[in-house]
């Protein structure tokens, strides 16, 4: 991975305006530093995935990984399971990070089962999977999207399959979010973000990601037809919830 060691310094200096904030080449480049830099247990979460997939993963299924972004979820999967256990699809809008994410995927992994699909995932033609990741993609999507994703993914699960759902969650009672925004923020500076970054950086994801209550999430998956679901891992206002078809 020639470029994943560009340090995110997008938002470092004065913008005279902020654009809304997208996938783009800038973003490209250095989203490894970001993603580890802007996501409180990101590393722990990915890490967990391949522990997940032994325990709920029929042997050679298929994975979905949407909204895949650099493929780093398809790379701990390749770290801790063999070739054969299963079949990666990842999918993502942005034609910037697929073809990136093809590039680390065939060096890194050429043995395992891998392709990655430039699409929308509200459209995308399903089969059907064993395991369906959706990390820090949800969030992005409209929310008027989001409960027709979810009943489609239902339906594209096999009986026994599960779903991770991992994202920036807002906490429903005011005062408990406002401390968890307010300590995120020190956790960006703790990672080297100037208050100018956090700021700017803040005024781009406005109206692009919009993070719904673990309640709403929960309910959400509840309705589009899971037997089950809980909130398997949570650092500050980010959270990962995995729920299974029955
Ligand atoms: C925060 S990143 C996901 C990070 C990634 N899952 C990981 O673990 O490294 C969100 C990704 O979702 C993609 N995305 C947003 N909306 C999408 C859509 N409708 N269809 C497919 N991909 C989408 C973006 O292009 C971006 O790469
Ligand atoms: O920097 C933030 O405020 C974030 O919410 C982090 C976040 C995310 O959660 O998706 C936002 C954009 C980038 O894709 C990477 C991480």
């Amino acid at each position: 991975m020639s470029d994943a060691s560009y340090r995110d310094a997008i938002f470092s200096t004065p913008l005279d305006r902020v654009a809304r904030f997208s996938f783009d080449e800038q973003v490209v480049a250095c989203f490894p530093d970001m993603i580890r830099r802007s996501v409180p247990g990101y590393g722990q979460i990915l890490g967990m995935l391949g522990v997940i997939a032994e325990r709920h993963l029929r042997h050679g299924a298929r994975v979905y990984d949407l909204g895949c972004s650099l493929g780093a979820a398809g790379l701990a999967l390749a770290g801790r399971l063999p070739p054969a256990a299963f079949d990666y699809t990842g999918v993502d809008l942005s034609p910037a990070m697929v073809s990136r994410a093809r590039e680390t995927l065939d060096s890194e992994c050429p043995e395992h089962a891998i392709s990655v699909v430039e699409g929308d995932i509200r459209t995308l033609d399903y089969r059907p999977a064993g395991m369906i990741l959706l990390n820090f993609t949800l969030q992005f999507l409209p929310p008027a999207d989001r409960d027709a994703l979810m009943r489609r993914l239902h339906e594209a699960l096999e009986p026994g399959g599960v779903l991770i759902l991992s994202e920036k969650i807002r906490a429903a009672d005011e005062q408990e979010n406002a401390w968890l925004v307010e300590r995120y923020h020190d956790f960006k500076r703790a990672n080297g973000y100037s208050d100018l970054e956090i700021s700017q950086k803040r005024t781009a994801l406005e109206n692009v990601l919009i993070p719904d209550s673990l309640e709403a999430h929960h309910a959400r998956l509840a309705e589009a037809g899971f037997s089950r679901s809980l909130t398997w891992f949570q650092f500050l206002n980010f959270a990962s919830l995995i729920a299974f078809k029955e």
